[in-house]
């Protein structure tokens, strides 16, 4: 992605570009996701256009229409069957992105001879190498496959795109964050700061994000402060009590992760402040489960480390080359939030991006 944002901001003749980083960062997670998850190039960087990245984009259309229909269907799921453009898009995302599950897992089976061979690193070829020798309980059918490919690919890049792009718009809000955070990455990886190693391989590779607990804490913050996915449902399998309410069994309940996460009654009176630094001085009333951002328990997000080291990784490869400052020609994009699937903002989140010097 710094590639080839130094090729656009080149053909200026300037250090200096506005980027829509919403965007870019989710052409970089749809091919991260790609890559590492199911071993394949979607190439969503070099080409924008790519259908599964088309595809995507159409699911999180934010037109009136787009929000209508998809308001109503929460309640009457009828709705999807109306003749109209909205669901005709859906219709046309769904039907790309099964296409390209469904090759995936076929372009995997057709190498399944040499696949016992292959050192398999991502987690479609773990799967269809593991079903080799699998039992009958264990063993997968290709659609089941196909499903893990759509969730991997759904669940797996836009979320990590959108916090990505938020915790950007945080950084750009609070100058003095971004330079301590650039501080300590220059301090653990020097070798990012020069052009001649900053793509060594054996140096890139020798590099633990894990090491660094300012990083650490900025992520946090950001993850808590603004949830990409900030509510989910769930429904009680019998009655219960909760804070005192009778609660009877099959009652959907509304987990909002975007209030808890900010609840004075859990974080203080500060909850309402992005402060990295709240991390290395939590008050008593803290718990675990205050942070709901991927949830909690057997049912939370399997791919919160991926994500988190995903994280980690992208904001090292920029700030080591980039500052960010807020771009003065858009609306502030926190005020814009808009949740449909994930809660991002309307336009994107524009910031201007120059070259470290
Ligand atoms: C910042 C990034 C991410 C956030 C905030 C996030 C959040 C969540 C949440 C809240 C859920 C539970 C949804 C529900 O049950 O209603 C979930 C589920 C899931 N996530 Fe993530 N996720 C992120 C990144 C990822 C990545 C990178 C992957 C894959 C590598 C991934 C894979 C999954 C899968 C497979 C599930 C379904 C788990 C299940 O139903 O048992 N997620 N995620």
């Amino acid at each position: 992605m710094s590639n080839l944002w130094n090729i656009e901001m080149n053909k200026q003749n300037s250090n200096t570009k506005c980027f829509e980083v919403l965007d870019w960062l989710n052409r970089t997670t749809l091919d991260i996701i790609g890559r590492a998850g199911l071993g394949t190039d979607i190439d969503s960087l070099t080409n924008p256009e790519a259908p599964l990245r088309d595809a995507y984009r159409r699911c999180f259309e934010f037109d009136i229409q787009a929000r209508v229909i998809n308001g109503l269907a929460a309640f009457t799921p009828l709705v999807r069957l109306l003749p109209v453009r909205a669901n005709r898009d859906m219709a046309k995302a769904r039907s790309i992105i099964l296409d390209h599950a469904t090759r995936i897992i076929y372009n995997k089976a057709s190498t399944e001879e040499e696949s016992s061979k292959v050192h398999h690193k991502d987690i479609i070829g773990l799967i269809v190498k593991n079903n080799l020798t699998a039992s009958k309980e264990d063993f997968l059918t290709v659609e089941t496959m196909r499903d893990q490919v759509m969730t991997f690919l759904g669940a797996g890049h836009d979320t990590t795109a959108t916090t990505a792009a938020w915790t950007l718009l945080l950084l750009a809000k609070n100058p003095e964050i971004q330079g301590r955070l650039r501080n300590e990455i220059r301090s653990h990886m020097p070798f990012l700061f020069d052009a001649d190693t900053r793509e060594d391989v054996s140096k890139v590779n020798h590099a633990d994000v894990d090491l660094l607990p300012y990083l650490e804490d900025v992520c946090k913050e950001s993850l808590r402060y603004i949830p990409s996915i900030p509510m989910t449902v769930r429904k009680t399998i019998e009655d219960d009590t909760l804070g005192g309410y009778f609660v009877p069994g099959g009652t959907t309940i509304y987990l909002m992760a975007n209030c808890i996460n900010r609840l004075p009654t859990y974080w203080g009176d500060t909850a309402n402040t992005f402060d990295p630094t709240r991390w290395k001085n939590l008050p008593d009333t803290y718990t675990t489960n205050a942070f709901m951002t991927f949830l909690q328990g057997p049912r939370g997000c399997v791919g919160r480390k991926f994500a988190e080291v995903e994280m980690k990784t992208i904001l090292c490869a920029l700030l080591s080359k980039y500052t960010f400052e807020l771009d003065a020609n858009v609306q502030d994009p926190e005020e814009l939030k808009m949740w449909r699937l994930v809660l991002r903002p309307r336009d994107g989140v524009s910031l201007k991006v120059s070259l470290l010097n």
